[in-house]
């Protein structure tokens, strides 16, 4: 088995000709760098539109049975830019038009079927495109199709899992002997059909492959110099994180640092692959490293926090709760029944909180399901809060650092910021605070200045 890595880049790295260049500088300066996966073209600058959401739109014109020409050509001259920009001959783009052009005509199981497909052709025409321009600049490398080498994920058509079976067919992939370009962000279902990651997956397909091929290590080019202790949005220069653990990625990122997916980091665990983030527009620079916690000596109390908006809460409020043998059970068989998971279930001695993701709910589900728990339980109190957010702080550190937790409070109370709900994270590695959504970037600063400004005064 050779000595190999695993590179990812974004969409942003891959938005236009001049980006792309600088990738391919990236990708020839490490003759390990062998597996490159690709996102689709993303935003040129902030008023742009990623080719994924152009996709969408194609999509959608589709199914309403609108005419698509307009919106077909844009997402071809996005490509068509890219290869002008390297003199690529125009007839290297014939197949890629009729791919596209002809995506509106095929026959798909269901409307989720075909949004995924159209979805998914960002970054299968990227790859299919940057392997071309590859070739071209002289350089050995060939597209790989999803279809051709056995990318199997589950049935669900815009929010697949992969199937353990992948993990074999991936390790049979030839590398070596040219540069092995695949497309991030989907896989083909038992049945044949596209099926996508959710949003942002590509980072996904990179970490399967990584762990399937037993890379030294993944590199996830993106943006930013590094990660940081809080999104550069809401803190203004905030401080980088140079190397975290897998878990505390995991629990930022699903939080919302969305600068690395969280469901990304279960095959990096799997296969104790280590993990660099880097930018491409500074490949120089070290980035930051998510490693395994036996290789992790925590030097910071938190490593960092977040605040997420997309979050409703359950309230439900009943006097001797704690005593009512089963009540846990039927509110489970509820959720159950309509098939919605939940995120967080902090309690009392008389009442619970059940948090959901906003996005999974509809008001005829909360309607119902609310029925059916005054049926089965009788609570006193039952109430929606859907002006929630949670602000998530995170760090190996904080399990050896005692009146943390009163820190973080006392650095949000002081400013007037209401707490509705604390969660002392099972992990112990993490603290949760649920506040109005308008509060909860404040907290996040608040929270930032106290461990890393005040305490470095
Ligand atoms: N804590 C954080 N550290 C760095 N970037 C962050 C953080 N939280 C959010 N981000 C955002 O993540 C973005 C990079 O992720 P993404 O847009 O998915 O990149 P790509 O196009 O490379 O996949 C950054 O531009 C930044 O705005
Ligand atoms: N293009 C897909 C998948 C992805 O990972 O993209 P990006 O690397 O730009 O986050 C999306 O927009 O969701």
């Amino acid at each position: 088995m050779i000595v190999m890595k695993v590179a990812k880049f974004g969409g942003s790295s891959l938005a236009d000709g001049a980006q792309l260049k600088k990738v391919i500088k990236i990708i020839v300066a490490d003759d390990k760098r062998q597996v490159i996966v690709t996102s689709a073209p993303g935003k040129r600058d902030k008023n742009d539109t990623k080719v994924t959401d152009l996709l969408i739109t194609y999509a959608k014109q589709t199914l309403q049975r609108q005419d698509t020409s307009a919106i077909c050509q844009a997402i071809f001259d996005r490509y068509l830019a890219i290869a002008q920009y390297f003199a690529l001959p125009e007839e290297n783009l014939t197949e890629l038009h009729k791919i596209l052009f002809e995506l509106k005509d095929h026959v798909y199981p269901d409307a989720k079927y075909l949004m995924a497909a159209f979805k998914a052709h960002g970054e299968r025409l990227n790859a299919y495109l940057i392997a071309k321009i590859l070739n071209h600049l002289g350089i050995k490398a060939r597209f790989i199709n999803p279809k051709e080498v056995g990318f199997l994920v589950t049935s669900e058509p815009n929010n697949a899992t992969v199937l353990p079976q992948t993990y074999q067919a991936l390790a049979q992939l030839p590398v070596g002997e040219e540069r092995l370009i695949v497309p991030g962000f989907f896989g083909l279902t038992k049945e044949g059909q596209i099926a996508t990651f959710s949003r942002g997956g590509s980072d996904i397909t990179g970490a399967i492959l990584a762990c399937a091929l037993k890379a030294e290590c993944y590199e996830n080019f993106t943006d930013v110099d590094a990660i940081y202790v809080a999104n550069p949005k809401i803190v203004t220069d905030p401080a980088a994180i140079t190397t975290m653990t897998y878990r505390e990625m995991r629990e930022l990122a699903y939080a919302g640092f969305s600068v690395f997916h969280d469901e990304a980091i279960i095959p990096a665990i799997q296969g104790q692959v280590p993990i660099n983030v880097k930018n491409t527009n500074h490949p120089e620079l070290p980035g930051t490293w998510i490693v395994p916690e036996t290789d992790f000596m925590p030097t910071q109390t938190i490593t960092g926090v977040v605040n997420s908006n997309h979050f409703s809460a359950l309230y439900l409020h009943k006097y001797l709760l704690n005593k009512e043998v089963g009540a846990t059970l039927k509110l489970l068989e509820i959720m159950y029944k309509y098939q919605i998971s939940y995120e967080h279930m902090p309690s009392g001695i008389d009442d619970l909180t059940i948090i959901f993701d906003s996005d999974l709910l509809t008001p005829e589900t909360k309607q119902l399901m609310c029925e059916d728990i005054q049926a089965a339980l009788q609570p006193d109190q039952l109430e929606w809060i859907d002006d929630y957010a949670i602000i998530m702080v995170v760090g190996e550190g904080m399990r050896d650092h005692k009146g943390v937790t009163q820190k973080i409070i006392d650095s949000v109370s002081e400013h007037d910021i209401g707490i509705h709900m604390i969660n002392q994270g099972a992990s112990r590695i993490s603290l949760m605070l649920g506040t109005k959504r308008a509060d909860a970037a404040n907290a996040v600063k608040y929270i930032y200045q106290t461990f890393f400004e005040e305490e470095n005064k």
